[in-house]
């Protein structure tokens, strides 16, 4: 019997605790995310055995010395209902393989909830998958002096429900608290925490989950508060559980994975205590030992998980160099979450992109060719979408998807214009796209969803007082035609012009002019054919000495 090693993702709660055993087997199948290590014991023709050491908050590795750092784990998603966990002895994860054919855990649940006659009906099909809807209860604060959101407290609240309805997450309730400046120990006062404590009695709240990012203290503390029997989770956590739900592919899990992991390092913290308060405390320091333990254990699966996103992003690079051999200018969409650029897309290019009503619903990058009515081409891509106080943890893990955009000739910004907090929305795609490094892309400005505004005509009479603004409905088609002549404008003054004389032997490259670039003039003489036009820097250099010789 061979070991193998991987670690891998499950889709669980980020607040595990030893009693979990105890706890629903929902959990586990739930939404928010937990990490873990994978140890698989294989035979070559049936594997049998798999062990999960989770890594995380109020869970730790058992035995990390098994843990080869030589011999770096291979990265693996587990998807639900293969290798799903089952339940959790003494810190450690057992989950059973296929021919075991374990219940999946939701069934479980329910036969578990039925067998107690089932109270409700709250399981749900999310995106292709039966769960059980927990009620989450939402908090958020305001602050009195600091930085002035341009989201209010209300509407970041309204937003959240949102992300937790996406995460599959029924919302119960939700309040709010004025601060000059957050409680260091609860993020909120004892008063407010009292009140929330009596709200999950009362409407049977099962995660209480805070707008903003909360410490590992904090989490615990405020756990502990309620009474134990809440998991605490902030919007981080959140939007990197629905990112972990949506990741289709390779890279977009491994970018979730990093984002994940680095979240949970400075969140390892005081994990092992309970080590102490078994032995008595006897045995002082054995819980700091294993938090280093862990947190090594973890930096070497960071490490893992950035090589491995390193050898995609060569891939994906290789075949960026490929596309761009193509002449064909690349124009990226860019917004926030749920503005409409899915559906742009798939109305330009018939692709079929999912395009939904809930945040995130793209991940990856999708790139398509858009051929105009003149004639003219360009490449369009669809990008993962923006939010307000978008960590910068997930920033960072997908900055190699977002490096897409900054390869293009054109940004375009898609705006939800009938959206309430638009000017806001805007804001915060902006303060994104400054971390970016794209300030020197030329930008189109999209309002989509004009359609949907009460006022059509006063929004359309604003935009043409714009610059660089087009006003359109992706969902009807309204406008598209008056986009692509803006996106071919936009592309000609990236362009640069020249004049040159192509010799007749060079057929292909006059062609290939006329496709990419904005061809003003051609004139026939007997040395070859005179242009004048704009053209993509690439191929002003490629012109550089014809132009010599037109001069001469
Ligand atoms: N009424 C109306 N609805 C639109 C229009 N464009 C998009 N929508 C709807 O808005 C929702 C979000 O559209 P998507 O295309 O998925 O938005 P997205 O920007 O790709 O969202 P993410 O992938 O989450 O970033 C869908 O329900 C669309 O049908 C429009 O012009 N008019
Ligand atoms: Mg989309």
């Amino acid at each position: 019997m061979s070991a193998c090693f991987c670690c891998s993702l499950i889709r669980s709660s980020p607040l595990f605790h030893d009693d979990l055993i105890s706890r629903p087997l929902a959990k586990l199948s739930r939404p928010i995310f937990s990490l873990a290590l994978r140890k698989q014991y294989s035979d070559a023709a049936a594997p049998r055995f798999v062990v999960v050491r989770a890594v995380q908050p109020g869970l730790g590795v058992v035995e990390p010395g098994d843990v080869s750092v030589g011999d770096p784990p291979s990265i693996d998603v587990v998807e639900a209902g293969n290798g799903e966990v089952l339940g959790v002895v003494g810190g450690v994860v057992d989950a059973k393989l296929e021919d075991d054919k374990p219940l999946a855990p939701a069934t479980r649940v329910r036969k578990k909830k039925e067998d107690e006659g089932g109270d409700d009906n709250r399981f749900k099909l999310r995106n292709g998958r039966e769960v059980f809807e927990e009620k989450a209860y939402i908090v958020g604060v305001e602050h009195k002096r600091g930085t002035a959101d341009s989201f209010g407290v209300e509407e970041s609240l309204k937003e959240l429900t949102q992300l937790a309805d996406t995460a599959g997450l029924m919302v119960v309730g939700s309040t709010y608290q004025k601060l000059v400046s957050p409680n260091s120990r609860t993020y909120i006062g004892s008063g407010k925490v009292a009140e929330i404590k009596s709200a999950i009695n009362a409407l049977g709240v099962e995660t209480v989950i805070f707008d903003d990012e909360l410490s590992a203290g904090q989490l615990r503390n405020l756990e502990k508060a309620f009474g134990g029997e809440v998991r605490v989770c902030d919007r981080t956590a959140l939007i990197l559980d629905i990112f972990n739900q949506r990741a289709a592919t390779h890279e977009a899990a491994l970018q979730v994975a990093l984002a994940q992991m680095e979240y949970q390092l400075p969140r390892l913290t005081k994990m092992w205590t309970h080590l102490e308060r078994q032995a008595g405390g006897q045995v002082k320091g054995m819980g700091e030992k294993q938090i280093e333990v862990d947190k090594r254990i973890l930096r070497t699966q960071i490490g893992v998980l950035k090589k491995e996103l390193e050898s995609v992003r060569k891939h994906r690079k290789q075949y960026r160099n490929q596309r761009l051999s193509v002449p064909v200018p690349v124009v990226s969409l860019v917004g926030y979450t749920n503005a409409g650029k899915s559906t742009l897309l798939n109305q330009l290019t018939g692709a079929n992109v999912l395009a939904e009503d809930r945040l995130f619903a793209t991940l990856d990058p999708t790139t398509r060719r858009v051929q105009t009515k003149n004639g003219k081409e360009f490449l369009l891509t669809d990008t993962v979408g923006f939010i307000q106080k978008l960590p910068t943890t997930v920033v960072a893990a997908f900055r190699a998807t977002l490096e897409e955009i900054s390869e293009s000739s054109l940004l375009v910004h898609v705006v939800d214009i009938s959206h309430p907090l638009a000017e806001q929305q805007i804001e915060a795609v902006d303060k994104v796209l400054s971390e970016l490094d794209v300030a020197a892309i030329p930008k189109l400005m999209v309002w989509n969803k004009v359609d949907k505004v009460s006022n059509p005509e006063s929004i359309k009479l604003e935009a043409e007082k714009r610059d660089d603004v087009i006003c359109i409905s992706a969902l009807s088609g309204e406008g598209i035609n008056e986009f692509c002549s803006a996106v071919q404008e936009k592309l000609k003054d990236s362009m640069v012009w020249v004049e040159a004389l192509i010799p007749f032997e060079k057929g292909e490259l006059l062609s290939t002019i006329h496709k990419v670039g904005m061809v003003e003039r051609t004139e026939y003489t007997d040395k070859g054919t005179l242009i004048k036009a704009h053209v993509p820097l690439r191929y002003a250099r490629l012109l550089t000495p014809m132009r010599q010789l037109c001069i001469s």
